[in-house]
């Protein structure tokens, strides 16, 4: 089979680079383009020279229609807005749709359902295994302690983020709602300050640290009466995060249209 053709939207950004040179370093995968917005300085810059790699030949654009209608696939890590459109030109492109892209909100999430009738999407707030592989733990950890153990998430990343709490804290927190069979909408805490009162029962608590350039750094407490329980993931660069994407437009590739997790990407989706 001939190598997948991707095309890189936000590919000057911290992980559009990184995914540029993870499609370099893997079998069956080729960068067909890179999109930036228009006005953007990185427009006319080689995808590979600016990643690290070396010239590859394709100089970032700010037209995606066209870069959509000559690939099998687009990974996408950039905002809210911009992948809500990007959905919509793969869906009228048929092709995959890799979205890493977090901080989205229910109008968004329906708009980007509504784009996998004709898309194949795969979205996940971490496309790492190691975070993948947590959360089953976490759902597995949720639904053998019981409501006895209390549940915090902590997280912390980089000064630059602009989301909170973060996509793997709520993915952390969906699987430790499912394993408990509850719904994390009702139950979650995101907030503290002042007079808060005890502890409300059964809740979902969530904790946000920004600083520095930490990479992502996740801790899921489960605290009971005398113990208490922790299960952490550190990203060490954001390899991982490259890698899982390139692994799940490969995974995705000749799939019907719908709507996939990491989860399914690896095989450990509990259904
Ligand atoms: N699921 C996962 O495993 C991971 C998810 N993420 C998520 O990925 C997203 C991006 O993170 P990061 O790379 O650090 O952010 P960056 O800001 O470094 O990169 C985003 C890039 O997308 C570009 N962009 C934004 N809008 C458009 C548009 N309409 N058309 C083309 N390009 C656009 C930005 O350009 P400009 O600067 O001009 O706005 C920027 O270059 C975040 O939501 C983050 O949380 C990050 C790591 C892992
Ligand atoms: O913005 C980031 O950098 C990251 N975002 C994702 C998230 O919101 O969880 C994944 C990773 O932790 C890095």
């Amino acid at each position: 089979m001939s190598d997948m053709r991707l095309v890189v939207v936000g590919a000057g950004g911290r992980m559009g680079q990184a995914l540029v040179r993870a499609i370099h370093d893997m079998e069956g995968v080729a960068v067909s383009a890179g999109v930036e917005r228009p006005g953007s300085p990185h427009l006319g810059r080689d995808v590979g020279e600016l990643a690290g790699v070396g010239p590859l030949g394709v100089a970032i654009g700010c037209d995606p229609l066209p870069a959509f209608a000559a690939a099998d696939g687009v990974l996408d890590f950039t905002s809210p807005k911009a992948t809500v459109e990007f959905a919509g030109y793969a869906a009228q492109a048929r092709i995959v749709h890799v979205i890493g892209t977090t901080g989205c909100g229910p109008d968004e999430d329906a708009a980007i359902a509504a784009a996998a009738r004709h898309a194949t999407i795969v979205k996940s707030g971490n496309m790492s295994l190691g975070v993948n592989l947590l959360g089953a733990l976490v759902r597995q950890a949720a639904r053998a302690l019981g409501p006895d153990f209390d549940i915090e998430i902590l997280e912390m990343h980089h000064r630059h983020k602009v989301d909170a709490p973060s996509g793997t804290a709520l993915l952390l927190g969906e699987q430790a709602a499912q394993g408990r069979g509850i719904d994390l909408a009702e139950h979650s805490v995101r907030s503290r300050d002042g007079h808060t009162g005890p502890r409300p029962e059964g809740s979902i608590g969530f904790a946000t640290l920004r600083g520095g350039s930490v990479i992502g750094e996740h801790e899921v407490v489960f605290a009971g009466e005398g113990e208490r329980i922790v299960l952490s993931h550190i990203a060490e660069n954001r390899t991982i995060f490259a890698r899982g994407a390139v692994r799940a437009a490969l995974w995705a590739r000749g799939r019907k249209p719908g709507l996939f997790s990491m989860l399914d990407v690896l095989g450990i989706a509990d259904r």
